[in-house]
């Protein structure tokens, strides 16, 4: 390809609006061109604490040198919500183990007492797991979530205005109970699981919208743009955020945007790595209808991906589910056993 691109563009999101408090042209062209062509980017200015990454990072390092025990006190295959701790190697992605254990969180809401046959991606709504003895994982990661939706939220604004949409256009789905989740990750250092290799998270695409990542200073991510052979790293920089979209906006578009592929280098042995992603999401019920884009975009646009393992569902909750149900099997069959093995049958 000869327009190959190799480096990862990076945008301050506190100049993205002008004195009238519209989105900037430049910054429109910026983030369209980066959302576009590569799928991945950068953002610095978002609005953190001065201190509050580098805090949370080194909370949730804590967290994992506890013993074993106060984490598997936490064990997500209690919960049909798949919230609290995966154990090391035990995630599956694309058939292998990744070498990281994590806590997966969201927002804590009281589970639904009757779902329908039919909708069983609302047993997702419910209640996380935290460690009673060290609260302040709990509180670190719940400030930081609220942080995190409020990025989000203006991101998924700038890239409405950038595609020739209102700025509201997708403020509806999120509307009352959006179904954000966020994920504390710890990385082991290749070896630690063996049947992983150099597998730290294998390759996939994020479910959501738009994803928000908070990366140490170790690295190992790296992205392929679409139709792009060549991965690109992603160089772990101070202050900034990595954001890549999500398998909804690529669904919306019809491929004008597209759900980045993506994986993770296990750190070399020895080395931990710590990251922190969210995934901006809608609420569990919404369903994604596609935009009209303008006729110069919409010329562009280059259809959702039909990858027959990853099927792309316009159901929000529905598309979740599947990930869910895929990732962490040991969870699915305790608590979903009328769904597994029929991937995208969830509902
Ligand atoms: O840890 C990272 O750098 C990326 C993790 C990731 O892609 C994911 O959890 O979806
Ligand atoms: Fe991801």
């Amino acid at each position: 390809m000869t327009n190959a691109r190799t480096t990862i563009p990076i945008l301050d999101l506190s100049s993205a609006r002008g004195e009238d408090g519209a989105f900037t042209p430049e910054f429109l062209d910026a983030l369209r061109d980066a959302a576009h062509n590569v799928g991945f980017f950068q953002v610095t200015g978002y609005g953190a604490r001065a201190g509050q990454d580098q805090e949370l990072l080194d909370t949730v390092a804590e967290f994992f040198r506890l013993p074993l025990e106060d984490r598997l006190a936490l064990d997500n295959r209690t919960s049909p919500q798949f919230r609290g701790y995966t154990r090391l190697g035990t995630e599956i992605t694309r058939g292998r183990a990744d070498a990281r254990e994590q806590i997966d969180y969201g927002p804590e809401r009281e589970p639904l007492i009757e779902v329908p046959a039919d909708k069983p991606y609302l047993r997702l709504q419910g209640h996380n797991q935290w460690p009673a003895a060290f609260p302040q994982l709990e509180k670190a990661a719940m400030e930081w979530a609220e942080l995190m939706s409020s990025v989000g939220a203006e991101l998924l604004a700038a890239i409405s205005v950038s595609i020739g949409l209102p700025e509201d256009h997708f403020a509806e789905p999120f509307a009352g109970t959006p179904a954000w989740m966020g994920k504390l990750v710890h990385y082991v250092g290749t070896g630690v699981v063996p049947e992983a290799g150099g597998q730290g998270v294998g390759l996939h695409a994020d479910y959501g919208f738009v994803t928000l990542l908070l990366q140490d200073q170790v690295g190992g991510l790296e992205v392929q743009p679409y139709g792009q052979e060549e991965w690109i790293a992603v160089p772990p920089t101070p202050g900034a955020l990595v954001v890549n979209l999500g398998e909804m906006l690529e669904v919306a578009t019809d491929g004008y945007l597209m759900a980045t592929i993506h994986r993770v280098a296990a750190p070399p042995a020895g080395v931990d790595r710590y990251s922190v992603p969210f995934f901006w999401s809608p609420r569990l019920d919404a369903v994604i209808e596609k935009v009209d884009l303008p006729a110069e975009l919409a010329a562009e646009a280059r259809g959702v991906s039909d990858d027959p393992e990853n099927p792309m569902l316009s159901s929000y909750g529905q598309n979740v589910l599947k990930g869910w149900l895929r990732a962490h099997p040991e969870t699915a069959r305790i608590h979903y056993p009328e769904l597994v093995g029929r991937p995208g049958a969830a509902g």
